[in-house]
């Protein structure tokens, strides 16, 4: 449950609910003779929740890597829409790592990518970093101007802590808590960074059930409350189907089908080469 009136938005895109906010458009890479990903095409719409599935080796964390900057195509473009006055838009494809986080592309890792040893309340803070003004020293030490930046972070923080429902744990170790407990903080530290775009690579690898429902009601919640707009890559096809508005299926490296999950689910270039038994079960 939310206990807090929202003062702080977690969105940081500033299009309107249905405007595409990224187009991925003739996407090609290569590792030597590899094609990881081949001619792949699809939009992101603002204020959607956009799953990216495929068998195993099919180029979905690629093409997460694609956009966040950590692998570059050799073809084809990546196009964050920024919104605003100008109504500008950047291709994320000639960009490095730092500058497609500034502009508000966040992302998760398969494997857990936190600071262990930190509390959970320090690693959400350095999910702040990306707009901090001063160094960080400094605002930990509470000095002038970096102090009221502190508060300002710690504000927008404690949101997300709520959100997450992870009050309990503000305080312990991130290496000290259940494995559910440190995917959510990984989700709030990207959720920390307001961003325009949250890339989640499969969230709910290694849960239980009960774990994975809750996860899924948790990217709901960043959704439904926050407003942010997820890329979702999972391999559980009952929690793809029930929280995504929009599914891209990826095959060796092709895009073989785009579409609402209903659409998705009953095509048979799909079925064939993916789903079989999980749907018709
Ligand atoms: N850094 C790399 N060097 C060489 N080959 C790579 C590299 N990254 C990915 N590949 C290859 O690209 C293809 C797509 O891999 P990728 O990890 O993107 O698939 P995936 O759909 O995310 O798979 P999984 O579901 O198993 O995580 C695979 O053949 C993989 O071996």
């Amino acid at each position: 449950m939310i206990t807090r009136a929202y003062r702080h938005s977690l969105n940081g895109s500033l299009l309107a609910p249905g405007q595409p906010l990224l187009e991925v458009k003739g996407v090609s890479l290569r590792f030597g003779g590899i094609s990881a990903l081949a001619d792949v095409g699809f939009t992101v719409t603002q204020g959607h929740i956009h799953a990216v599935i495929g068998p195993n080796g099919a180029g979905k964390s690629s093409l997460l890597n694609c956009i966040s900057g950590l692998y570059r195509p050799q073809q084809g473009q990546v196009l964050l829409h920024t919104g605003g006055e100008q109504g500008g838009e950047a291709d994320l494809i000639r960009m490095r790592p730092h500058r497609i986080a500034r502009l508000g592309v966040a992302r998760s890792f398969q494997n857990i990518e936190l600071f262990r040893h930190l509390t959970v309340l320090e690693n959400l803070m350095l999910g702040r970093h990306v707009h901090m003004r001063h160094r960080l020293f400094a605002s930990l030490a509470w000095f002038g101007p970096a102090r009221r930046e502190e508060i300002h972070h710690r504000g927008l923080v404690e949101e997300v802590i709520d959100l997450l429902q992870i009050q309990s744990v503000r305080h312990k170790p991130v290496g000290a808590l259940a494995y559910g407990f440190q995917k959510r903080v990984e989700l709030g530290r990207a959720l920390c960074m307001q961003p325009a775009l949250l890339l989640l690579d499969e969230p709910m690898a290694g849960m239980n059930t009960e774990e994975k429902e809750d996860m899924a009601r948790f990217v709901l919640d960043v959704h439904e409350l926050a407003g942010v707009t997820v890329v979702l890559i999972e391999h559980d096809m009952n929690v793809v189907m029930d929280i995504s508005d929009r599914v891209s299926v990826l095959d060796f490296g092709k895009l073989i089908a785009d579409g609402t999950p209903g659409d998705v689910s009953g095509d048979p270039a799909v079925i064939n080469a993916y789903l079989g038994e999980e749907l018709s079960a």
